[in-house]
């Protein structure tokens, strides 16, 4: 018998061995073949064909020997014991087990083998009960009582009636001991390996529990039978589920053959709300081998939601859109010129009306790139997209343009302009618009050929002015309104130091010129005369400066002056007047002169009740001065008398020449008395200091007489009462002087002043 024969004999005999004495016992009234018969199954074949045969050729003590010798076989303990519970059989492996020999083992009851033994039999409760048809099957975990080994025992035990003795049968008690340690410690791994596999079940369940948990949508694994083995959290949470409808069921047959569904359901909630969920099936094998579904239901109203707010959005964007192209199209169509939005690659997008009328196309059915628009020239062509590309990259371009039609020569001017922009549906798009200038530009030809004739006809201008001002003598110039040099003649050029050039631009250098030039310029009119003496020469200098406001040939405001100069006029007018107011040889008041003087004087005086007087003064011996001396020393005394009287006077006296050698004064504020002081004055200084001539030295001396004004006088009369004072002086022996005293108050405040002076 091989080694696994023999375990596998090992391991089943106990439960064999068990229902063999369960149906034996009860059965058979022969004790050695019921127990023959038990075994026989447990025993090969060839085994029991030879017990058989033995059992026969043998008699039926014969059968007991042969018991023994059969058990002996059995490797596990077998005993048969008696009502008193004394063994009347026991095996080897009995009596191996005890430590004992067969016959120290046989005869003997339970408890006397058992006394002292560390290991517990069966008792003899236990035979008893045994006896009376219990039968006992316990496992029993023990500790061998020879080498000390753990082990572990069945012990199983049964009464079996009609065992002969003594030509009765009685009822024994057949048991078996059966050390199940490998067995049994296979079994302990076999439960610790199904408790592990039960509990990775139960972790693997509840992982899956969990994993499905986090799902945030309903997950269900149902049955064949249509029962929800798992469900999720988000399951749950919805409550008890509807009933499968007939199509359901059909559905889920399909889906546990293996099909897949996928399908939208519309619903409503419990609160009414219409649910829209997407139901997935399908079928996959579970840990125990049976095919279940697994299904989800997604619930995606929100998403719907969205999606069909998505959907109006994107309808109210497109008509959005078709209206605001609408509005374009309308915009662009009341542009009179030419506009057109452009694609990249020269696609048009839209035109308006003045772009179809004037390259002629339809409006409604053009689009794209037409070649009719487009240039024909290649050359162009590839030049016009090449600056939309340039467009598009964010250049602006602004040209001109000048073509002629072929047909009819007619000239066309555009001003074309484009510029980058993004249409309404996002793309980059080139903003072109065609300004037709066509008029403009012929009416800006003709201008211009006005213009050039009325800036030929103002130059021609300008050069009459310029020749006109230059006949004039006088210095003419005209200014801006702010004051600069505009144009100068030729006058004005010649009396300054500087150029014509230098001078154009130039301003008034002094503030009063600017101030006057404003007012001017504001309307007034300036005619004055200026006196300048020229600080280098001490040239004098004096022009009439006339000033006024007019309109230059260009409309704007200017000032046109003249410098006329009439120093020449002024110095001869000076030298006329010094002609008609001073003696020739003298330089002082001539007659008429002081006649004047002395008339305004005397009005004066008698106006204001100041004193006035007249002194008269007469060369003596003179004649015989110019007999002896001639009349150059004539004049040469004469004209010292006269420096003389200069010298002794008041400023505000007037000396002058009365006629020949006559000399008078006129003496403001001065009374007789203060008269006869200023003439003793002049009266002694040309008699102690002599004349130098060029003859030498001549004492000469004068005779004076004077008068003070009184009331009523006229010039005459005071002069002819001076007049006739000097007479008295000549005839009371000359180098004298006689004052007309007579009526005069002597102690007037006017004669203080006199004399003070
Ligand atoms: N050199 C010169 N002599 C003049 C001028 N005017 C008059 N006489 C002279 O003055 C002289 C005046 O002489 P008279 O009238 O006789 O007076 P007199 O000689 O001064 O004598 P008495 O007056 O009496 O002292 C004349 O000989 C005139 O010719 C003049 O402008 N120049």
């Amino acid at each position: 018998m091989r080694k696994e024969q023999r375990d596998c004999l090992v391991l089943a005999l106990p439960a064999l061995l068990v229902a063999t004495l369960g149906i034996g016992l009860g059965a058979s009234t022969s004790a050695p073949w019921l127990l023959l018969t038990a075994l026989s199954a447990f025993m090969p074949p060839a085994l029991i064909l030879r017990c058989k045969r033995q059992a026969l050729r043998r008699d039926a003590n014969a059968h007991l020997v042969f018991t023994d010798a059969l058990i002996n076989v059995i490797p596990h303990p077998i005993h048969v014991k008696d009502a008193d519970s004394r063994y009347l059989i026991a095996n080897r492996a009995f009596c191996d087990e005890r430590g004992l020999p067969h016959a120290e083992i046989i005869g003997r009851s339970t408890q006397e083998i058992a006394a002292g033994a560390p290991h517990s039999e069966v008792s003899r409760a236990d035979d008893l009960a045994t006896l009376a048809g219990e039968r006992i099957s316990r496992e029993q975990h023990d500790t061998h009582p020879r080498h000390g080994g753990e082990r572990h025992r069945q012990i199983v035990q049964g009464a079996c009636r009609g065992m002969p003795e003594r030509g009765q049968e009685r009822t024994v008690i057949v048991g078996l001991d059966f050390d199940i340690s490998r067995w049994s410690i296979a079994r302990e791994d076999l439960q610790i390996s199904l408790q592990q596999q039960r509990l990775r079940h139960e972790s693997t369940q509840a992982f899956v529990q969990r994993v499905l948990d986090l799902i945030p949508h309903p997950v269900y694994v149902q049955d064949a039978e249509g029962r929800h083995v798992i469900v999720n959290r988000a399951m749950t949470a919805e409550g008890e589920l509807p009933a499968n409808s007939a199509h359901e069921d059909t559905e889920d047959a399909f889906v546990l053959a293996g099909s897949t569904v996928l399908r939208e359901a519309h619903e409503h909630d419990h609160a009414g709300q219409r649910q829209v969920r997407i139901i997935s099936k399908g079928s996959c094998t579970d840990a125990v081998g049976q095919r279940v579904i697994v299904g989800t239901r997604v619930d995606v109203s929100a998403l719907r939601a969205v999606e069909r707010h998505l959907q109006e959005s994107l309808a109210s964007e497109v008509a959005l859109r078709e209206r605001t192209e609408a509005f374009i199209q309308r915009l662009i169509d009341v542009i009179p010129d030419p506009v057109f939005i452009k694609k990249a690659g020269g696609v048009y997008a839209m035109i308006n009306d003045a772009f179809a009328k004037y390259r002629n196309v339809d409006k409604q059915t053009f689009k794209g790139f037409d070649t009719s628009v487009a240039p024909r020239d290649p050359n162009q062509q590839q030049s016009t997209l090449s600056e939309d590309e340039q467009v598009l990259a964010g250049t602006d371009i602004d040209k001109e343009d000048h073509t002629v039609r072929q047909a009819t020569g007619e000239e066309v001017f555009r001003k074309i302009s484009k510029r980058r922009s993004v249409f309404v549906d996002g793309d980059p798009v080139i903003v072109g618009v065609e300004h037709h200038i066509t008029r403009w530009k012929i009416a800006e030809r003709e201008l211009k050929a006005v213009l050039e004739r009325e800036m030929a006809q103002r130059l021609r201008t300008e050069r009459f002015v310029q020749d006109l001002i230059d006949v004039i003598p006088d210095p003419v110039y005209v200014r801006s309104a702010s004051g600069n040099i505009i144009i100068v003649n030729d006058a004005y050029v010649a009396r300054s130091s500087n150029s014509r050039e230098a001078l154009i631009g130039r301003l008034p250098s002094s503030e009063l010129s600017r101030d006057e030039d404003q007012q001017i310029i504001a309307g007034a009119e300036v005619l004055k005369e200026e006196h300048k003496t020229k600080p280098s020469t001490g040239e004098e200098i004096f022009r009439i400066v006339c000033k006024r406001r007019c309109v230059n040939v260009d409309g704007s405001p200017v000032i046109v002056g003249i410098h006329h100069y009439i120093t020449e006029w002024r110095l001869a007018e000076r030298e006329l007047k010094r002609f008609a107011e001073e003696d020739m040889l003298t330089g002082i008041a001539n007659r008429r002169h002081f006649t004047v003087e002395a008339r305004r004087a005397l009005e004066l005086a008698a106006r204001h009740g100041e004193d006035l007087s007249v002194l008269m003064f007469d060369l003596d011996y003179f004649k015989h001065i110019n007999d002896h001396y001639g009349h150059n020393v004539g004049d040469e005394v004469l004209r010292e008398m006269a420096r003389r009287m200069q010298t002794c006077f008041r400023t505000f006296d007037l000396p002058g020449r009365w006629g020949g050698e006559e000399f008078i004064a006129l003496l403001p504020r001065t009374s007789a008395l203060a008269a006869r002081q200023l003439a003793e004055r002049l009266r002694t200084y040309l008699a102690d200091a002599p004349v130098i001539t060029a003859c030498g030295e001549l004492h000469v001396s004068l005779s004076g007489g004077g008068a003070q004004f009184r009331a009523g006088d006229s010039l005459e009369s005071l002069i002819a009462r001076a007049d006739a004072a000097l007479y008295r002086a000549k005839h009371g022996g000359r180098n004298r002087v006689e004052i007309d005293l007579a009526e005069q108050d002597s102690a007037s405040p006017a004669l203080a002043v006199a004399a003070s002076g």
